[in-house]
């Protein structure tokens, strides 16, 4: 046989299996037999066959073949991809229709003539590899195809702005881009911004997460392999940077790279070339970067768990995209876009938010930013009726301090609310007033008049 693969044989007769086993040892991969259709669906999940052998009647005397088609609806339902080669001893033209109308791909007949056998079976493993290849390729396409809808950052802060202000500059260029910011702030979209209105606008864009890629792994995805370059590398596989040619590389979670990693991912920047595990000759690649991280990569780079020359390489521009508790006014913003997200998705009419249940959103810190109020706006859609959404539809993990919420009167006395908003400018900007002045939207000199006020 061309190519072997992997068979799982069900028939209710041992000696069928015995022989079967013994005969197509040689020829496949690896077998797996049983009489019990019952645990097809074990090794369906389990041993993953490129081909089923099927039995068509399971009872003594039985001819009519039921069972096996029942076993066949079975198998497609749990992969409809599935290749299933039918097995009777009464074989007749009328059955062999019938089976592969009901979605069998061939069929075989008892007593078996070894080399019609062998034909089929190996036919069917090609079969299997070329559907398991086309069902990656379809992924691949929609993955490297992407989201259709413009990729939007929702936000008027005067952080936000600067933030979609740099990120508007630097469409025109293919400068090398690291946004840094805490989980759920956005990188990811900031990024997919970049690239929408860059003019790679058209060519692929591949976000790999360098925080979930095993260390052993990390070579032959980035660089790709060729055949035989180890043990499980049957055919040769472009690496990820190789793909992004032409096109961008997201490179999420940076800061996770080991050191021998970034010195790897610094020659291929610095060269443009990368070379597949198993391969002589080097392949020049043209990939615009962008790179993320949650965590501080200057100060990883001043305790030498992060390359300075690869920091260098990465961050041509930097983008630090603030802490949703920072940025106050687009909390309200970013809830009314999810409500009305999710009333589309759910199918719901919720109207808006009381406002109540607005001083709830803006009282609480939000430790995982954006994503979190994305979710939390989700479950309170799904949640409540129509209508406006209240404090109540909206649940915090205990011990945050939105739990403890303050008298309503103390939440809406303007005075006191810019008292506290001055406090908390001035504690998330540490002192720096030009920056608590942009966090609060008002001049520096407006910042110290109110400060001379509260006493500050
Ligand atoms: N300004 C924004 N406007 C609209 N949606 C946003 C905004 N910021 C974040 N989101 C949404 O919040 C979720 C989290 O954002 P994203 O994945 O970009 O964050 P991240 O910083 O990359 O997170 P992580 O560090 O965990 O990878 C996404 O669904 C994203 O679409």
């Amino acid at each position: 046989m061309e190519e072997k693969g992997k068979i799982l044989i069900i028939d209710d007769n041992e000696d069928v299996l015995f022989a079967l086993n013994l005969l197509l040892e040689p020829y496949m991969e690896q077998i797996r037999v049983t009489t019990q259709p019952t645990r097809i669906e074990h090794f369906m999940t389990t041993f993953h066959p490129d081909v089923i052998l099927l039995d068509m009647n399971f009872q003594r005397d039985a001819i009519s073949g039921q069972e096996g088609f029942d076993y066949l609806k079975q198998i497609l339902r749990i992969d409809p991809q599935a290749v299933v080669v039918f097995m009777t001893a009464y074989a007749d033209t009328g059955k062999a229709v019938q089976a592969i109308k009901a979605g069998a791909t061939d069929f075989i007949s008892k007593p078996w003539e070894k080399e019609k056998l062998l034909a089929t079976l190996s036919a069917a493993v090609k079969l299997s590899r070329s559907r398991q290849e086309v069902g990656r390729l379809q992924n691949e396409v929609q993955a490297l195809k992407g989201d259709d809808r413009i990729p939007e950052l929702i936000g008027n802060s005067p952080a936000m702005q600067k933030v979609k202000e740099t990120i508007y500059k630097l469409s025109d260029t293919d400068a090398n881009l690291l946004i840094l910011g805490e989980n759920g702030t956005g990188k990811d979209l900031a990024a997919r911004m970049l690239r929408f209105f860059s003019p790679r606008r058209e060519q692929v864009f591949i976000p790999i997460d360098l925080g979930s890629i095993p260390e052993q792994l990390f070579e032959s995805e980035l660089f790709g392999y060729e055949k035989g370059a180890f043990t499980d590398a049957r055919k040769a596989k472009p690496g990820r940077m190789e793909t992004a040619s032409g096109g961008t590389l997201f490179l999420d979670e940076i800061g996770n790279l080991s050191l021998p990693m970034q010195a790897k991912l610094l020659t291929a920047i610095e060269k443009q070339c990368i070379t597949r595990l198993g391969a002589v000759n080097p392949i020049h690649i043209d990939v615009r970067l962008i790179c993320a991280t949650n965590a501080n990569l200057h100060q990883l780079v001043a305790e030498g768990k992060f390359r300075q020359d690869l920091l260098y390489r990465i961050n041509t521009v930097e983008l630090h995209i603030p802490p949703l508790r920072e940025r106050g006014e687009d909390i309200l913003l970013l809830a009314t876009h999810f409500l009305n997200q999710y009333n589309r998705k759910y199918r719901k009419e919720i109207k808006g938010l009381t406002r109540e249940a607005k001083n709830k959103l803006l009282k609480y810190e939000w430790p995982g930013n954006v994503r979190e109020l994305q979710h939390t706006v989700e479950r309170a859609v799904i949640l409540s009726e129509n209508g406006l959404l209240k404090p109540d539809d909206f649940l915090f993990p205990q011990g945050n301090a939105a739990a403890h919420q303050p008298a309503l009167t103390e939440e809406l006395n303007l005075e006191k609310l810019e008292k506290n908003a001055i406090e908390r400018a001035l504690k998330v900007s540490t002192g720096n007033m030009s920056k608590a002045a942009e966090l609060l939207g008002i001049t520096r000199f407006a910042l110290y008049r109110k400060l001379e006020k509260w006493g500050l």
